[in-house]
C-alpha cells in the first residue's frame, strides 16, 4: 500500500515564499474525544475562515481515510489515463445531468485536458441503482465504498459538533444529512494537465462549494482562497497527514450566513511544483435531495439579521443542478457576477 507520506516524492510547497492561507488545525481524535477546546476552534474557523486542516493523526478514522486517499490517488491517475474515447461513454451528457466525465481543452495547449470525475454516494452506498462506470472504477469498488463511509462519518462528526455551538437541539442539521437518503453528495476525481498561469482562467475557476462540508486531499500547491480581509489570493499549503475542510453554501444559507462558505479557486502548481499534472480528491457533502434550503429556525440563527430580500427557495436538488448549470450564483460570489459557464476548470462544479 502506498506510504501516508507519497507527498513527499513531490518538490516541496514554496511555503517560505508564497502567502499562505491561515488555516487553523484541528485534531480528528480531539473531536472524536470531544474536546471542548478543539470543538470551539472548529466553530471559529467555521465562522471566520470557512476552511480549515483536519490533522488525522491519532484518529484510526482519520488514518484510514488518509490510506484510502493514497489509493485512491493512484486510481484516479489511472483512471485519467484512460483512452479519452473511453472516458467520453462516461460523460455527463451521457450518463447523467450532474455525475459522471467532464473535461476541458487547456487553451494553447497540445491537446492537453483539465478534467473531473464525480461519482455519486448513493451509487456506493447502495440507495440507487448505480450509473454505468468503467472497469477501473468496478474494480476499485468497495475502496470506494469505504471511503465514501469514512468520508461521512467525519461530516457527520462535524455537523454535531456544529449543531452544539448554533445551539440548536440535538439532530436538527443531521437529520438533514441521513447517509440512507438520497443527495448530491460524490466522490470527484480532478485532474489539470501542465499548464502557464492565466489570469482568465483562474477568475473564471473562482467559486464556492454550494454543498454542506467538503474534504479535500491534494497532493501539489495551486488552491488557493481569497483572504476574507486582505481580499488577496493566498494558497492553501498541502500537509501529509491532514484534510482541507470547507463549508459549503447550503451551511449558510441553513445558519443565514453565520457560517462561512469561502471563495477559492485553482491555479497551476507554483515553482518548483510546476510542469507536473495536479490531482485532487475531494468528497462533497449536500443536503438530502429533498431538503428545501432555507434558514433553519433556533439558536444562535435566530439571532441573525433577516435579509429584506426574498431569497429563492428551492430543494438541494435543484439547487445542485441549477449550480451546475451555472444558472445560480454561489452565496460569496454575488459581486463578482455569474461564476463562468464556459470555462471547466479544476474546482469548478
Ligand atoms: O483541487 C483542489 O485543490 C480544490 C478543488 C476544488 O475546490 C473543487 O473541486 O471544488
Ligand atoms: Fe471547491
Amino acid at each position: 500500500m502506498p506510504s501516508a507520506t507519497s507527498r513527499t516524492q513531490y518538490p516541496p510547497f514554496p511555503s517560505s515564499t508564497l502567502p499562505t492561507a491561515p488555516l487553523l488545525s484541528l485534531s480528528l481524535h480531539a473531536l472524536e474525544t470531544n474536546s471542548g477546546e478543539e470543538s470551539t476552534r472548529f466553530f471559529t474557523a467555521a465562522k471566520e475562515l470557512g476552511f480549515f486542516y483536519l490533522s488525522t493523526s491519532g484518529s484510526q478514522l482519520g488514518e484510514e481515510l488518509i490510506a484510502e486517499a493514497e489509493q485512491l490517488h493512484e486510481l484516479e491517475k489511472k483512471f485519467f489515463l484512460l483512452d479519452n474515447g473511453e472516458k467520453g461513454e462516461f460523460a455527463r451528457e451521457k450518463v447523467d445531468a450532474f455525475f459522471g466525465y467532464r473535461f476541458g481543452e487547456i487553451e494553447g495547449g497540445k491537446g492537453g485536458r483539465n478534467e473531473s470525475y464525480n461519482m455519486r454516494k448513493d451509487d456506493f452506498l447502495s440507495n440507487c441503482s448505480p450509473l454505468p462506470q468503467p472497469r477501473i472504477i468496478k474494480d476499485h469498488w468497495t475502496l470506494l465504498q469505504s471511503y465514501t463511509r469514512h468520508c461521512r462519518q467525519v461530516i457527520d462528526l462535524l455537523i454535531t459538533h456544529l449543531e452544539v455551538h448554533l445551539q440548536l437541539p440535538v439532530g436538527t442539521l443531521a437529520s438533514l444529512h441521513r447517509v440512507g437518503e438520497r443527495s448530491g453528495d460524490h466522490v470527484r476525481f480532478n485532474q489539470a494537465g501542465v499548464q502557464p498561469f492565466s489570469e482568465e482562467a483562474a477568475r473564471a475557476g473562482e467559486h464556492t462549494d454550494f454543498g454542506t462540508l467538503t474534504l479535500l486531499v491534494n497532493w501539489l500547491g495551486g488552491l488557493q482562497i481569497r483572504h476574507p480581509v486582505s481580499d488577496e489570493w493566498v494558497y492553501v499549503e498541502p500537509i501529509p497527514g491532514h484534510v482541507i475542510v470547507n463549508l459549503g453554501d447550503a451551511l449558510v444559507k441553513f445558519t443565514a450566513g453565520l457560517l462561512r462558505s469561502n471563495v477559492h479557486r485553482v491555479v497551476p502548481p507554483p515553482y518548483p511544483q510546476d510542469g507536473l499534472v495536479r490531482n485532487s480528491l475531494v468528497y462533497f457533502s449536500r443536503p438530502e435531495d429533498a431538503v428545501v434550503l432555507r434558514r433553519l429556525k433556533g439558536g444562535l440563527i435566530d439571532q441573525q439579521p433577516r435579509n429584506p430580500e426574498l431569497e429563492e427557495e428551492m430543494t438541494s436538488q435543484e439547487w445542485i443542478q441549477r449550480r451546475s448549470l451555472g444558472d445560480l450564483k454561489g452565496v460569496y460570489t454575488h459581486s463578482r457576477g455569474l461564476e463562468s459557464r464556459m470555462a471547466m476548470v479544476p474546482g469548478r462544479v
